[in-house]
């Protein structure tokens, strides 16, 4: 059984004029435990829809999901089984690094020793723990990305759900940590469904990229990357999957050939 099975998926927005607006259309997909699976498409195609509907922040007009097998909408507990990084880090700014970490465990009922013994564990992984006293504030935009990160593996959740994590780096900062996320995803072996625009960022990381379509928003391909990690970005296989995915959005966007993201 996968851990996640979307079956004729569609999500209709009701727009502020009383229409609505078809967002997702049949969206059929399985992910499967330990899965890192890429969404990637251009603007508008609706990656931000599905990765919140997979988070139950938006419900489905019609189609189902199953988590476990389970209907998503009666996964009880659902906090313990699905975890966010949001683009924006979304860190509480009157709170240090440890303790954004362990907010969100301080509403289970875990022994105070335990819960620092997490924090502790996944501010090591992210390699923060001479920041841990420091607030936000005080962080680099990275080191507030991992933090973030940090947060979501400190729950312990199966699957981890990220929204353009690091869209706002540098490029530098960005490759790095791309690096350290495949790492810390083996490591932890989740499961993690990953929103970009960036063709590289989803090949170097994804097992499969689904790449979608916009107007409506609709899976166009399923594509796996099977070439072992970590991925040299200059080999002729990247090259040659990354020419197949700029063929595949060039009949939709005209951005691909100026700035090779979509
Ligand atoms: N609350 C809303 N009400 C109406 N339409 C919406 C709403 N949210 C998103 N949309 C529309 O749904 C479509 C999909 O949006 P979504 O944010 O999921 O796309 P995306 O692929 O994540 O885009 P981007 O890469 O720009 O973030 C877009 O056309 C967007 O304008």
């Amino acid at each position: 059984m996968d851990l996640i099975e979307i079956k004729d998926l569609s999500l209709n927005y009701q727009t502020d004029g009383g229409a609505s607006f078809l967002a997702l259309d049949q969206i059929n997909l399985n992910v499967s435990q330990g899965e890192f699976i890429c969404l990637l498409g251009p603007s508008g195609c609706g990656k931000s829809t599905l990765l919140y509907t997979l988070a139950r922040q938006l419900k489905p007009s019609s189609g189902s999901i199953k988590f476990n097998g389970e209907n998503l909408a009666n996964v009880r507990d659902f906090a313990r089984n699905v975890s966010i990084v949001f683009q924006e880090h979304a860190l509480f700014p009157w709170l240090t690094v440890k303790e954004n970490i362990e907010f969100p465990l301080t509403s289970r009922s875990l022994l105070k020793a335990q819960i620092h013994h997490t924090s502790d564990y996944y501010m090591k992984m992210v390699e923060l723990e001479e920041w841990k006293d420091k607030k936000p504030r005080q962080l680099s935009g990275g080191m507030k990305q991992r933090v973030g990160i940090a947060r979501a593996l400190a729950m312990e959740t199966n699957l981890i759900l990220m929204d353009e994590p690091f869209g706002a780096l540098d490029a530098q900062t960005r490759s790095m940590l791309q690096e350290e996320l495949v790492s810390i995803w083996k490591k932890a072996s989740k499961t993690i469904v990953f929103v970009t625009h960036d063709i590289t960022e989803a090949i170097y990381l994804a097992d499969r990229i689904v790449v979608m379509d916009a107007n409506p928003g609709r899976i166009k391909a399923v594509l796996p990357v099977s070439s072992k990690r970590p991925r040299d970005t200059s080999s002729d296989e990247f090259r040659m999957l990354e020419n197949q995915i700029k063929a595949m959005l060039k009949k939709d966007t005209n951005l691909v050939d100026k700035e090779e993201k979509i």
